[in-house]
C-alpha cells in the first residue's frame, strides 16, 4: 500500500482578527494525497484554492488543524524549520515561471541545490538528468531571455524537480502558455508522475490541464465538495470534470 505524503487533517483559516470581520477562508478539510499520486485542485473563484496551497506550501499558517508532509508534522514547526523544510521537500511550478533573468538555465535549475550548499560536483549530473526528463538539454547555457515561454516552464518544472521534493506543487502552471505548449507541459508533468512516481497536487481553473490528474479534489467555500476520479481515458475525464464545475456556475 502507498504511504501518505500530505495529510490534511481538519484544516481551518481564518482571515482577519477577533473581533473584527473574520473570513473562513478553509472550513475544517481533511484529505490524504498518497506518495505518487496527481491530485488537482478545482474549484470557484474565492473557494479557499490559493489559501490551500500557500497554507500546504508554508507560506501561511493554519488557524486549526494539521498538515503532515512526508510524515513531518509543519505546523507545529518554527519559521527558520518551515524555510530549510520548504526547500528540502518541496517543489514549486507557478503560473509566472519565476525564472532569475541574469542566471542561465543551467544555474536557474540547480538553485535549490547551490542553496542547499551541494558541491557543484554533485549539482552537475543532476541538473543534466533532470534537464533531460524535461527535453531542455540543449538550452542550458542559455538565458530565460532568450527562450520561448513553453520552454520556461519545462526550466521552471526542472528547478522544482532537481532537488527531489518529496511533493510538486503547481499553481495554474498553464495559464501563461498558449494550448499547444500547455497541452505538451502537462503531458510531461503526466510522464513525470507516471513514469518517475513524482507526487503532484495542481491547483488549476482549467479543465483540459485538469484532465491530466488521476483524482480532482473540488472546494466550495472552504469546503470539500466532490472528488472524482480519471477511471477511463482522459476525453471522459475531461467531461466529467465539465460537468462538476457546471454545477457551481447552475
Ligand atoms: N489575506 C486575506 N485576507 C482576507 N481575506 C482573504 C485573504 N486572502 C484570501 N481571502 C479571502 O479568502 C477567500 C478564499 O480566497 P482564495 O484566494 O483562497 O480563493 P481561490 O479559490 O484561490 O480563488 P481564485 O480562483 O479567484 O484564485 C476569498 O473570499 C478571499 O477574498
Amino acid at each position: 500500500m502507498s504511504k501518505p505524503v500530505l495529510q490534511v487533517k481538519n484544516l481551518h483559516k481564518i482571515y482577519g482578527k477577533k473581533n473584527q470581520n473574520q473570513y473562513h477562508a478553509l472550513d475544517h478539510v481533511s484529505f490524504t494525497i498518497n506518495e505518487g499520486e496527481f491530485v488537482g485542485i478545482m474549484g470557484p473563484s474565492g473557494a479557499g484554492k490559493t489559501t490551500l496551497l500557500n497554507v500546504i506550501s508554508t507560506l501561511d499558517d493554519a488557524s486549526e488543524g494539521t498538515i503532515e508532509i512526508a510524515g513531518t508534522n509543519i505546523t507545529s514547526m518554527k519559521q527558520n524549520q518551515l524555510a530549510d523544510f520548504r526547500s528540502e521537500q518541496l517543489g514549486f511550478i507557478f503560473q509566472d515561471f519565476n525564472l532569475l533573468e541574469n542566471l542561465t538555465v543551467y544555474e536557474n535549475i540547480a538553485l535549490p541545490l547551490s542553496l542547499q550548499g551541494v558541491s557543484s560536483k554533485k549539482i552537475k549530473p543532476n541538473v543534466e538528468k533532470v534537464a533531460q526528463r524535461l527535453g531542455i538539454e540543449s538550452i542550458l547555457k542559455k538565458y530565460p531571455v532568450t527562450i520561448s515561454g513553453g520552454q520556461k516552464q519545462r526550466v521552471a518544472a526542472a528547478r522544482a524537480l532537481v532537488h527531489e521534493p518529496a511533493m510538486i506543487l503547481a499553481d495554474e502552471p498553464t495559464g501563461a502558455l498558449d494550448s499547444k505548449n500547455a497541452k505538451s507541459l502537462m503531458e510531461t508533468i503526466m510522464d513525470l508522475n507516471e513514469n518517475h512516481d513524482v507526487s503532484i497536487m495542481l491547483v488549476t481553473h482549467d479543465p483540459l490541464s485538469a484532465s491530466y490528474c488521476q483524482r480532482i479534489m473540488f472546494i466550495q467555500d472552504g469546503k470539500l465538495y466532490k472528488e472524482i476520479n480519471r477511471n477511463s481515458t482522459r476525453e471522459v475525464f475531461h467531461q466529467q470534470i465539465l460537468n462538476v464545475l457546471a454545477e457551481f456556475s447552475g
